[in-house]
């Protein structure tokens, strides 16, 4: 792929980007990497602030990677970099376009709000993007072919979708993990021992994480298949989509992510 990215910013997330880039098809020449503490192991070149990236970069996408709080610092640093053949790609949470565009502080900054996620480390991310004034279809080209480097992508046009859709799939990953450990703790307190405990939890989400990808059923058939009238998977079903089982404590914990993206608006 011969896009060149210059991206601000390399946590968790930058970084989980960074190494799906790596590895499905970025060339290391194509990336600079902002970061004032450095990065370890990585094979692009890492510079400790906007001054310092190389004279003559002209980067295709400015990935906006720092946290939401963050924004209005670092933004106007890269404000150079704006032109019509650039396009500022935001992942921050609840940064709107509106106020990106503030951020960075030139007339002429096209913008692209994204929200991806972890898995994009290992080629599994989930992006959507929300394109703002001036998004040329060059552009939506350009971050969907990017983007597509490390998962699946998905475009929306109404852009008070974005706050729901960093409750479903930027912070879901979450909620994955946070399964796995209850049900290992769960197996725990059933009687196994802590590892194996762990051990079951962790493959039983994997492998079925991998079967819903793999199998052309939704999980709705998916979970019928596991579940034998009258047998064991039922009877915890029964509990987990009981009152205030899985489908409202769930509602709540999307209702709640929600929320606190538009808090972060800025
Ligand atoms: N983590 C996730 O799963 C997801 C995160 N996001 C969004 O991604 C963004 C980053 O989140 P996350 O990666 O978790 O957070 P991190 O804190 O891990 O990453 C932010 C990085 O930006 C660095 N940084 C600070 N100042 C500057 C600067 N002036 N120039 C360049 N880099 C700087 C930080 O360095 P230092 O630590 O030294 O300050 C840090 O490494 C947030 O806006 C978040 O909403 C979106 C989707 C999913
Ligand atoms: O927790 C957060 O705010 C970020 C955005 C989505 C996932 N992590």
């Amino acid at each position: 792929m011969s896009i060149s990215i210059l991206l601000v910013g390399c946590g968790k997330m930058g970084g989980a980007m960074l190494s799906g880039w790596l590895e499905h098809s970025v060339s290391p020449e194509a990336v600079v990497v902002v970061e004032p503490n450095g990065v370890e192991e990585t094979t692009a070149k890492v510079v400790a602030s906007a001054d310092a990236v190389p004279d003559g970069f002209r980067p295709d996408v400015v990935v906006l990677a720092v946290k939401p709080q963050m924004m209005d610092d670092v933004a106007p640093a890269f404000a150079r970099f704006a032109s019509d053949k650039t396009v500022f790609l935001s992942i921050a949470a609840g940064r709107t376009l509106a106020s990106l565009r503030r951020a960075v502080g030139a007339d002429e900054a096209v913008i692209v709000r994204a929200m991806p996620n972890t898995p994009s480390a290992v080629g599994r991310g989930m992006t959507v993007c929300c394109p703002g004034e001036g998004v040329t279809d060059a552009m939506r080209d350009t971050c969907t072919m990017l983007l597509e480097a490390v998962g699946q992508v998905a475009w929306v046009d109404d852009e008070a979708q974005m706050d729901a859709v960093t409750a479903v799939s930027g912070s879901g990953p979450a909620y994955v993990f946070a399964l796995t450990e209850a049900m290992a703790a769960a197996g725990e307190k059933a009687g196994l021992p802590a590892n194996l405990a762990a051990m079951l939890a962790r493959a039983t989400v994997c492998g079925a994480g991998e079967l819903m990808y793999r199998a052309s059923e939704d999980p709705a058939q998916l979970r019928e298949n596991v579940t034998s009238p009258g047998g064991t998977t039922a009877a915890a079903l029964d509990v987990l989509r009981g009152e205030d089982g899985f489908p409202a404590l769930l509602e709540k914990a999307v209702a709640a992510a929600a929320r606190r993206s538009k808090e972060l608006a800025g």
